[in-house]
């Protein structure tokens, strides 16, 4: 089913103890103030989740930002979905562009880590994206389609319905430039449209798409009044408990 879901991705900010209290306030906030069915998230660094994940005590759910595609072995410094999910928690980003960009992981290798993530029960948060250059050339539709086929279109229906999607147009990350709600209606209709000519009409319109990229308080209501917008991937305004809490209630105004 279409879910609603405002998911923040805290990046590599915030040490243990920063981390603990701006969750701690985020999750008395979501619990006094969220009146509408919609899904708080917090995609935290691997080494806040296990704490945060009892302390969000279903409140706020919590999410990994990365796991490594293979189950087990010899990859030192690397984290398993199986490990991430033994921590209690129930979401991991994949393929995000910074993932994409600085550390080279490519459309398979994502691919990979999704399938990995579904077999451990994870719910991936699968990132596609256009950058400045392919959005002014006018390829960003060829590069998006590129970014599902190759990533997400390889699982069968069964599993890709377990999928969340996320648009982040790079230009729009950390940048303070914004898609449009214009824009970015006609991004996630066109993702929906290309889910909808490889699963069907019932998995296109059960398909959750975020929408990610200096989305804020000011902005985020029109936002997800669109269509095909079902919540927000929050980067900046996540690390602010005011803010955040109030795009959790942007869906209520
Ligand atoms: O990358 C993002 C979320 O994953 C978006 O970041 P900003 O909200 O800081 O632009």
């Amino acid at each position: 089913m279409r879910k609603k879901i405002v998911a923040g991705n805290w990046k590599m900010n915030m040490d243990f103890s920063e981390g603990i209290s701006l969750f701690s306030e985020i999750v008395n906030m979501v619990r006094d103030e969220k009146k509408g069915d919609q899904i708080a998230v917090i995609c935290a660094p691997y080494i806040h989740i296990n704490s945060l994940t009892q302390l969000g005590a279903g409140v706020v759910k919590i999410g990994a930002q990365n796991c490594h595609q293979n189950e087990s072995g010899a990859f030192t410094g690397e984290i398993s979905a199986k490990m991430v999910k033994s921590t209690g928690c129930e979401y991991v980003i994949i393929g995000h562009s910074e993932r994409r960009q600085y550390f080279a992981e490519t459309d398979e290798l994502l691919a990979a880590k999704t399938v990995i993530a579904l077999q451990n029960n994870l719910t991936p948060l699968f990132c596609i994206g256009e950058t400045l250059d392919e959005r002014n050339n006018g390829s960003y539709y060829q590069v998006l389609e590129k970014q599902l086929e190759n990533g997400v279109f390889t699982l069968n229906a069964e599993d890709f319905a377990k999928v969340v999607l996320a648009y982040e147009p790079v230009w729009a990350i950390g940048t303070g430039l914004t898609a449009s709600p214009e824009q970015a209606q006609d991004i996630h209709a066109f993702i929906r449209a290309k889910v909808e000519a490889k699963y069907g009409v019932n998995i296109a319109d059960d398909t959750t798409i975020l929408y990610g990229g200096s989305c804020n308080p000011k902005n985020a209501a029109e936002l997800f009044a669109q269509n095909d917008i079902d919540g927000g991937l929050i980067g900046g305004a996540s690390l602010k408990s005011r803010d955040f809490v109030d795009i959790v209630k942007a869906f209520n105004s």
